[in-house]
Order: structure tokens, then C-alpha cells, then sequence
């Protein structure tokens, strides 16, 4: 396997290029994937490898100019694509979406909750409103969106498969990111309950977790943040940053026949960076300094 020649330790090797895939031809076809937020980033990356594999898929989330550019992107691997604008944080339309994807594809056998929403911010300068933000899309978007594909699921008696895009602050915390370590940790703890509450009727529920995959949809909180921090491959004991395709890789196997007997676990894709230790402490660093705030002032 070709590694980086370079003098230092070489790090973890690069992944295989785009288009490759580690599972069978068809192994999703005649399936159907609702992927929300599948417009952008990681969600979009996670839904073009189920349409690699000969799935149908479904992308939802708010904004329709980038659902129909994405639609048309994902159309071109094989699948029907239908992009259903909705925010998740409203059940009502929540059951709408679903409504909708039955009539055009038949009911989601692959439901992947990738849609959520962050921004670092000091919790002592975090508004109500903020709080409630973020953790209505991240956490309360995911139970209702898994509620209404468990009920159908139930109701018609056929197996399903649900993943929660997670983040390793959920077992951590998340200094600057109260609010998305706190949702995180919620949709972590829902992929547990609904493991056991659903396997009787043969609905898998898994978590998985990226570590740092930068790509160009990234808000400008999110990439301002990790400009900031010179968060990037170096600093990473992988030496390198996780590639989008890498999480699709990961969604695809464990929605697979080949993971029938994986549920209730939470896979984390992060080259170890999540359990990062040093021998001696790195200096306490303040998040209000992080971010170049200053003082707290009421
Ligand atoms: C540790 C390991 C490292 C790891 C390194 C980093 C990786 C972390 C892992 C990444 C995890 C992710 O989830 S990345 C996914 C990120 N993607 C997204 O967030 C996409 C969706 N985001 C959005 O739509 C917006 O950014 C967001 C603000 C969240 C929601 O928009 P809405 O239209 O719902 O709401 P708004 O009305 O704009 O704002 C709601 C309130 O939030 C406040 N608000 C908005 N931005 C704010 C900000 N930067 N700072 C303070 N407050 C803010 C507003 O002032 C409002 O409060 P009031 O003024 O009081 O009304
Ligand atoms: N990239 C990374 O390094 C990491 C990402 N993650 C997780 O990966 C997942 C994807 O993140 P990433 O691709 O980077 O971020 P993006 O900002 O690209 O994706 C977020 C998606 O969620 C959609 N969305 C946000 N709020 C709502 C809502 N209320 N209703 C419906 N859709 C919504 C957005 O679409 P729209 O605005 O159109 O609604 C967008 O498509 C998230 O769960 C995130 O927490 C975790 C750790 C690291």
C-alpha cells in the first residue's frame, strides 16, 4: 500500500479514490435511502454511496436550490432522486416528507438522520433562542424523523434501517459547542433505546460518528472555526483529515445485509482523534480566548 514518503511518521494511508466501493455491485439495489440534509457535505457524500450501490434515494432539508443542484448531481450515479424540501424540526412535515417519498419510491427501508445544526459559541454568551436552535434540529429533527420511519416501518411490518450522524463530543462534551455536544448526546443515547425498543421487528438503529472531514459546504461558523484553530491534518494523529466518501463507505456497510447483527453501536470514523492524549497537558486555553473573544461582559 503507497504511503507518503516523508522523514516523520507517515500517518494513516489515504483512503481508495472516489467510486470505489468495498461492497458487492446492486447490493442496494431496489432499496430506498432517505438521507436528510443529503443536499450538502457529508449527507450528500453519504447518499451519492448508496446510489453507487443501486439505491433510490430521498434528500431533505430546507433550502430547495441546493436540493435540486444536489438531486441532479446524485441522479447522474444511477437512482431516482427526489428532494423534499422540509425542516425537521417540524413533524407535521416531517410525516409529509414521508408521505411523499412512499408515493414516489415506496417507504424508506434506510433512514440516515444526517441533517443538524452548530455553531461555536461561549454558553455564557449563548441566547435561549440559540440553545433551543440547535438542539431542535439536531436532536428533536432526529426523534421526529426516526419516530415516523419506526411507526410506518411497524405498521407495514418490514424491516428498516435507521443511522444517526453523530459527534464524538457525545461522550466527551464539547467546549464552545454546549449545544450541538448536548443534542449529540441525546441522538446517541436515542440510537440505545431504539436498538432494544425495535429489534423485535427487525429495525436496526446505529450512531455513526465523523471525525473533522472538511469539504466546501461548510458553514462559515464551522470553517471560520476550524481556520482559527489550524485544526487540520498535522494535528491530527492520523496526520490527515477524514474524506466525506470515507463516512459513506461506513453508512453503506451498516445499512448492508452484511450488518444485520450491528445494532444499538455507534461507529466512529476519526482516525483515533477522539481519544487523544498527551503524556504532559497542553496549556488551558479559555474558548472565549479560542474564539479571539474578550472579557465576559453582561
Ligand atoms: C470539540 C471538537 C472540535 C471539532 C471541530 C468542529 C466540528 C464540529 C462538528 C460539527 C458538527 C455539526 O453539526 S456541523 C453542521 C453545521 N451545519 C449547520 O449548522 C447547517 C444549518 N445551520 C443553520 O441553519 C444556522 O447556521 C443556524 C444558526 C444553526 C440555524 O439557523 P436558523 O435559521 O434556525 O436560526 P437563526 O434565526 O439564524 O438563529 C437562531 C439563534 O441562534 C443564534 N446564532 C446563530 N449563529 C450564532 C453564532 N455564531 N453565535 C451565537 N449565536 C448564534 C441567532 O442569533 C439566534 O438567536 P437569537 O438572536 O437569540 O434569536
Ligand atoms: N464535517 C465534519 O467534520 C463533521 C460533521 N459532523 C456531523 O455530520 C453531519 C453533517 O455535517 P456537515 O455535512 O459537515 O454539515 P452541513 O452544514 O453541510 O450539513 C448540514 C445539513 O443539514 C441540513 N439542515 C440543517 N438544519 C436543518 C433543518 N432544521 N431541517 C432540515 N435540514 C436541516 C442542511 O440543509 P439546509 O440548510 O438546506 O436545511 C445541511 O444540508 C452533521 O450531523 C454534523 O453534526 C460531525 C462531526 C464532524
Amino acid at each position: 500500500m503507497p504511503r507518503r514518503a516523508v522523514d516523520g511518521p507517515p500517518g494513516l494511508p489515504s483512503p481508495p479514490p472516489p467510486g470505489a466501493s468495498a461492497l458487492p455491485p446492486g447490493t442496494f439495489a431496489g432499496t430506498v435511502v432517505l438521507v436528510t440534509g443529503g443536499g450538502t457535505g457529508l449527507g450528500k457524500a453519504v447518499a451519492a454511496e448508496f446510489a453507487r450501490l443501486g439505491a433510490d434515494l430521498v434528500i431533505a432539508s430546507r433550502k430547495e436550490d441546493r436540493l435540486a443542484a444536489a438531486r441532479d448531481e446524485l441522479a447522474a450515479l444511477g437512482g431516482r432522486v427526489t428532494a423534499a424540501a422540509c425542516d425537521i424540526r417540524d413533524p407535521l412535515r416531517v410525516a409529509e416528507v414521508f408521505d411523499a417519498a412512499e408515493e414516489a419510491h415506496g417507504l424508506p427501508d434506510v433512514l440516515v438522520n444526517n441533517a443538524a445544526a452548530n455553531f461555536p459559541v461561549p454558553s455564557e454568551d449563548m441566547s435561549p433562542n440559540a440553545w433551543r436552535s440547535v438542539v431542535d434540529a439536531t436532536l428533536n429533527g432526529t426523534f421526529y424523523m426516526t419516530r415516523e420511519f419506526g411507526r410506518r416501518h411497524l405498521a407495514a411490518r418490514t424491516p428498516g434501517s435507521v443511522i444517526n450522524v453523530g459527534a464524538s463530543y457525545a461522550w466527551t462534551g464539547g467546549p464552545g459547542f454546549a449545544h450541538s455536544a448536548a443534542a449529540k448526546a441525546g441522538v446517541k443515547s436515542l440510537v440505545e433505546s431504539l436498538a432494544v425498543e425495535w429489534g423485535p421487528y427487525g429495525i436496526q438503529v446505529n450512531g455513526l460518528v465523523p471525525g473533522l472531514m472538511p469539504h466546501d459546504d461548510m458553514t462559515e461558523d464551522i470553517r471560520g472555526n476550524l481556520d482559527r484553530a489550524h485544526d487540520k491534518d498535522a494535528r491530527q494523529p492520523a496526520l490527515r483529515v477524514g474524506r466525506p466518501r470515507e463516512l459513506g463507505w461506513a453508512a453503506t456497510f451498516l445499512a448492508s445485509p452484511y450488518a444485520r447483527f450491528i445494532t444499538g453501536h455507534t461507529l466512529v470514523v476519526d482516525g483515533a482523534n477522539w481519544q487523544r492524549r498527551a503524556l504532559v497537558s497542553p496549556p488551558v486555553v479559555t474558548v472565549r480566548e479560542q474564539l479571539g473573544r474578550g472579557p465576559f461582559a453582561e
